[in-house]
């Protein structure tokens, strides 16, 4: 017995659980609210054994589930906004403002400054899309990012393989780093951008590349057995995206089974942590390197970072995007905005709320 759940015992000597989940894990992965699986001995010994690592993936699941809000905002089409809701969704507004609303106070603001920007991929430049080798960007989109880099420096940040990005994107004369910023590397022409006059390259984990193909494979080779489940090796670190996995329980379609396999495999790893995307799992190395140091490395490798003069802006719209928006706002210097349609604790100044916005 414990606070939850309610051990019974039948004439086979099959072990019952009757399961009852907190509330607010309820309506998605136990929709009945509670439910009684019946479980063979033998495995309840095999899941009392694994119970230490319960916890730790119910806080996954919990993680997994905050990270995947429903991308519509109170008072679209299909559903009514709670009063409450539509409130909140107000004040977040005010405290992050459109950017396109406050367009002409922004570029007031650039008058003079040089500008360096800095444009996370996925969710900002491409939409979201369900298979992670389809995520295109248009040829518009790739027309504005050409149109600002002939003016200013332009990064594109990802945890995305830099060689991948790069291969959508399709745009020489623009800085990529790739994998969270452990994979730099700048135009192979010098540029007129380019204070310091010097090419960039810059990997901040080489030595974590053996360990990262390695946990790649035990991932490819577990998440075989979990429908939908998908496992994207991006050189210095690992997404495994359950953004197709059915989040229903007591089947192999299951965000626990996900969350407790990733969990299990990482046990084995002391050297590497899991970070949370939009219904992706990333394994990174434990280095102190992220798309916030990324955004130093480059403003100091370009020749800026020491003056008032420059502004960097940093356009994401993921939680790995934090780590940049919040050297902005420490550094008082440049902004972030966070590209989303629902309201979300961020370090950003403005908001937008899809890609062709920020376009
Ligand atoms: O830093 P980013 O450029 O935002 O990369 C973060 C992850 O983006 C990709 O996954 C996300 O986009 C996919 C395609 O739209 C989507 O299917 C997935 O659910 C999203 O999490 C990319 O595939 C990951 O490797 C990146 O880490």
């Amino acid at each position: 017995m414990t606070n939850h759940n309610t051990l019974m015992s039948d004439a086979k000597g099959n072990i019952s659980l009757a399961v009852r989940v907190p509330v607010s894990t309820q309506s998605l992965f136990y929709p009945g609210g509670g439910r009684c699986i019946s479980i063979p001995r033998r495995k309840l010994v095999q899941k009392r054994e694994a119970d230490p690592t319960q916890t730790r993936n119910n806080s996954w699941i919990e993680a997994m589930r905050a990270s995947s809000p429903s991308q519509t905002r109170p008072g679209n089409v299909s559903s009514l906004p709670e009063s409450g809701e539509e409130d909140e969704y107000s004040s977040w507004m005010a405290q992050h403002p459109s950017a396109l609303s406050k367009f002409e106070e922004i570029a007031k603001s650039l008058t003079g400054k040089q500008i360096v920007m800095f444009l996370d991929y996925d969710g900002t430049l491409s939409p979201i899309v369900e298979n992670p080798d389809q995520a295109y960007m248009t040829d518009e989109m790739r027309d504005a990012v050409k149109g600002v880099a002939r003016y200013f420096p332009t990064a594109i940040v990802t945890g995305r393989c830099r060689d991948k990005v790069r291969r959508f994107v399709k745009l020489p004369g623009l800085y990529y780093a790739g994998s969270h910023g452990m994979d730099i590397k700048g135009p192979s022409k010098q540029n007129k951008h380019n204070k310091n006059n010097k090419g960039v390259l810059f990997q901040a984990a080489n030595e974590f590349l053996p360990m990262i193909d390695q946990v790649s494979k035990s991932l490819v080779e577990k998440m075989n057995e979990v429908a939908g489940a998908i496992v994207e090796n991006n050189k210095f670190c690992v997404s495994v995206h359950y953004r197709c996995v059915d989040p229903k329980a007591e089947t192999l379609k299951d965000w626990g089974i996900v969350a407790e396999y990733v969990t299990s495999i990482l046990s084995e790893y002391p050297k590497l942590r899991l970070t949370q995307g939009r219904k992706v799992i990333e394994i990174r190395p434990t280095i102190k390197w992220d798309k916030g140091k990324a955004l130093e490395f480059l403003l100091e490798s370009l020749g800026f970072g020491h003056s008032d003069n420059e502004l960097p802006i940093y356009i994401g719209d993921d939680r790995t995007d934090e780590d940049a928006f919040k050297v902005l706002r420490e550094k008082g210097q440049g902004f972030g905005i966070l590209v989303s349609k629902v309201p979300k604790e961020t370090s950003a100044t403005y908001s937008l709320q899809e890609p062709s916005e920020q376009m």
